[in-house]
């Protein structure tokens, strides 16, 4: 585990299933003791949220503790049981309200309602001041969250830490609130300078400017609480009204690294008083090419003594250690609730995968988003900006998001799909990262990012601080391969998924359609009802099913397409092939196709791959042809054509591996041939992830031609 190595001293998943969580945040037991004493002669004086000063003594006797403890750390073993829940889990699970035992709440002596007796994660528990206490009960936050309760000792404590969680489990607040506290009430407070043109004590690097907006507006709420003055600094935007926040005098800078290195070059920013520096993202600033900019941003604290350096990240790629090990403190802290598990990515969300060829993905989507985004929001992952404004333009009421976008319509864009002014966001990476937006049901990748970071970082953007959500990731079925990497690398169980069909978009739209249709007043009736009269009685239709024609109209639906299971291509029809053998190689099944099929009905053939088992390949062929494939397996021997109605679980695709350049393309190429199909690629995808399992087919055999009408 790479935080092993890279810390000192570490507090790992594992590591925290050996401590109870009162031990987790209080020290010992008899330090958990020696606190409540204190606390209840606090509540006696009614000096509880004054005073800090108590506690620094009793942190004096702890720091010893701690580092016992942290010695300890060191020799512990954190490999995490991925089938028992970790402490963190089960704290989530308290802290949202999951299946722990549901907190008792009491109230507290100054009237505020908290439940620190049943709940060790309650914010009275912790040395967070009143004032900001409050507000975080003003924004609905009772209790911290598991990072942020194994982390705010250490940080008001003094240490350096590196911490990692999963994504949308409240990292930002994890270093904001010790910060705070730090700073007006902890071992900051008499070397902090005030005052007019005052240097900042905090610095915050981000890699992209949402995120240091997103950062900033938590400093300003939560710092303003408590008279702390914020301040963002990012490119795009005009450097003067940045320089006369600096000349003013400002306690918290959050930035980019561009333009924070901009501010030191011009002078503009003096690092010799800072408290604070925070690296959030930092492999992502990294990846983006600031790896200059930071080291030289980091590089001008001349006394590292003084400075305390946070690094949080939801993934801890290799080279995070180098800039851990290089600018962190000897004594550093790791707080990892990932560890070695498994599963990287959010537990939170349901991870989906699609087969979908490029061509498809305009109708397709707008579908998918009916059926999985439950009315909220939804992002769409492009690889590239060209095609993030494409998809954008193709998708009704959607809108771009990438750096080709001015700023200031970056953050009018930003702003509008976080108020609801639209529902769908097309965006590039730079909206992987971070982003915390309200109500994002749905994340759709377009294709197979190519690093896995970046799959669990989109996929992130939903099922956020307790909530569920859903991540479809859409790949052309010849970068099946790219799925499994995924799958391998992120720990994610796949469910694999075939594009919505009739059924599934009539039951998700005809709620919708129905609460349209009620939601109309009675005032139209006399007006439209001589029109209803009229088309019920010239319609050989019933009046049920006019009815049904009304509900598809009223969510916009005038026609509905049935679609592949392998590509969702529209107007073609997946088909199963079988010999009664194993079939090594596309060209095989091709060879078979020879047998009984002409040229142009085998040309129609696409995306012919093998299934899992060996038994059989599944292509798709337009529509209009299927009847022709199976009337003409009547005429061969031991072969049998099927119309599949679910994927069974098929082979990778491993081009890299020189498997299968043989096979029939999708996106408007041709089969080439049917040659050079490679044995060695009979890999098998692990056979499974598939709903319901299994195959669901019809039997062509059984119904005959005629019962295809219904697939064109
Ligand atoms: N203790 C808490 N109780 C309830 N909600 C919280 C708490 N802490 C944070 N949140 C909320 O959880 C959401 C996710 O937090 P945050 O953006 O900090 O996650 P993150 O771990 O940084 O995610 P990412 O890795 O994706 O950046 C935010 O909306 C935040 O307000």
């Amino acid at each position: 585990m790479p935080s092993l190595v890279l810390s000192d001293h570490l507090l790992s998943s594992e590591e925290t299933k050996k401590l109870k969580p009162k031990e987790l945040q209080n020290g010992t037991p008899e330090e958990g003791e020696q606190r409540k004493k204190k606390k209840k002669k606090k509540h006696a004086d009614g000096e509880l949220d004054s005073s800090m000063e108590d506690m620094a003594s009793e942190k004096k006797a702890k720091k010893g503790k701690k580092r016992k403890a942290s010695d300890d750390d060191e020799k512990s073993d954190t490999t995490a049981d991925s089938t028992q829940p970790t402490v963190a889990e089960k704290q989530a699970a308290a802290v949202n309200g999951g299946a722990m035992k549901k907190p008792k709440l009491m109230k507290d002596d100054d009237g505020e309602t908290d439940n620190a007796a049943d709940d060790p994660n309650a914010l009275s528990n912790f040395r967070i001041s009143k004032v900001l206490r409050e507000t975080l009960n003003s924004k609905g936050i009772k209790a911290l969250f598991p990072i942020q309760a194994m982390t705010f000792d250490l940080i008001l404590d003094g240490f350096d830490l590196v911490g990692r969680a999963r994504t949308g489990q409240g990292k930002t607040l994890a270093f904001v609130l010790p910060i705070l506290e730090s700073l007006t009430n902890g071992v900051h407070k008499a070397s902090r300078k005030s005052g007019y043109g005052r240097p900042p004590s905090v610095l915050v690097l981000l890699p992209t400017r949402e995120l240091a907006n997103q950062v900033y507006s938590d400093f300003e709420v939560y710092g303003g609480t408590v008279g702390l003055s914020s301040c963002c600094l990012y490119g795009g935007s005009p450097y003067r009204t940045q320089e006369i926040s600096l000349r003013r005098g400002v306690d918290i800078i959050v930035g980019t690294p561009g333009r924070i290195k901009d501010h030191i070059e011009r002078g503009n920013l003096d690092l010799k008083a800072l408290k604070f520096r925070v690296l959030d993202e930092a492999d992502e600033m990294l990846n983006m090419g600031f790896v200059d900019d930071v080291e030289l941003i980091l590089g001008k604290v001349e006394d590292t003594s003084k400075v305390q350096t946070l690094l949080f990240s939801a993934t801890l790629p290799d080279w995070v250690k180098k800039i851990s090990t290089r600018f962190l403190k000897q004594d550093k802290k790791t707080a990892d609730l990932v560890g070695n598990e498994k599963l990287k990515a959010s537990a939170n969300v349901r991870h989906l995968v699609l087969p979908c060829t490029r061509s498809a993905r305009p109708q397709l989507i707008p579908d998918i988003i009916r059926c999985y985004s439950r009315g909220g929001r939804t992002i769409i992952f492009t690889e590239t900006k060209e095609s993030a404004s494409e998809l954008a333009g193709l998708l009704p009421g959607a809108r771009a998001l990438h750096g080709d976008i001015m700023q200031a319509q970056r953050e009018v864009i930003l702003a509008g799909f976080r108020s609801g002014r639209f529902l769908v966001l097309v965006a590039t990476n730079v909206a992987a990262r971070g982003l915390d937006i309200n109500d994002v049901q749905l994340i759709i990748q377009c294709e197979p990012p190519h690093d896995v970071e970046a799959y669990i970082h989109r996929s992130g953007r939903t099922g956020r601080a307790g909530n569920t959500g859903v991540a479809i990731l859409l790949y052309e079925p010849k970068h099946s391969f790219s799925v499994s990497r995924i799958e391998r690398e992120s720990g994610v169980k796949f469910e694999h998924i075939s594009a919505p069909q009739p059924a599934d978009i009539a039951e998700s739209a005809g709620s919708e359609a129905a609460d349209a249709i009620s939601n109309v007043s009675d005032s139209v009736i006399p007006i439209f009802r001589s029109q209803a009269e009229q088309l019920l009685s010239s319609s050989e239709l019933s009046a049920v099913d006019l009815l049904a024609k009304a509900l598809a109209k009223a969510v916009g639906f005038t026609d509905i397409k049935k679609r592949s299971l392998l590509s969702s291509m529209e107007n073609y029809v997946t088909l199963l092939l079988q010999t009664g053998k194993i079939i090594y190689s596309p060209s095989f099944a091709f060879s078979t196709f020879r047998r009984f099929l002409p040229d142009e009905k085998i040309e129609g053939v696409k995306g012919l791959s093998l299934t899992a088992d060996g038994t059989g390949a599944v292509f798709d062929v337009p529509a209009d042809d299927v009847n022709a494939f199976l009337e003409g397996q009547e005429n061969a021997q031991s072969v049998s054509i099927e119309v599949l109605e679910k994927l069974p679980p098929l082979q990778d695709t491993d081009r890299s591996k020189g498997g299968n350049s043989g096979r029939g393309r999708f996106g408007g190429g041709r089969f080439s041939g049917g040659r050079g199909g490679n044995s060695s690629s009979n890999r098998r995808n692990g056979g499974g992830g598939f709903i319901g399992g299994g195959r669901g087919r019809r039997k062509a055999s059984s119904g005959g031609p005629n019962r295809f009408n219904r697939w064109k």
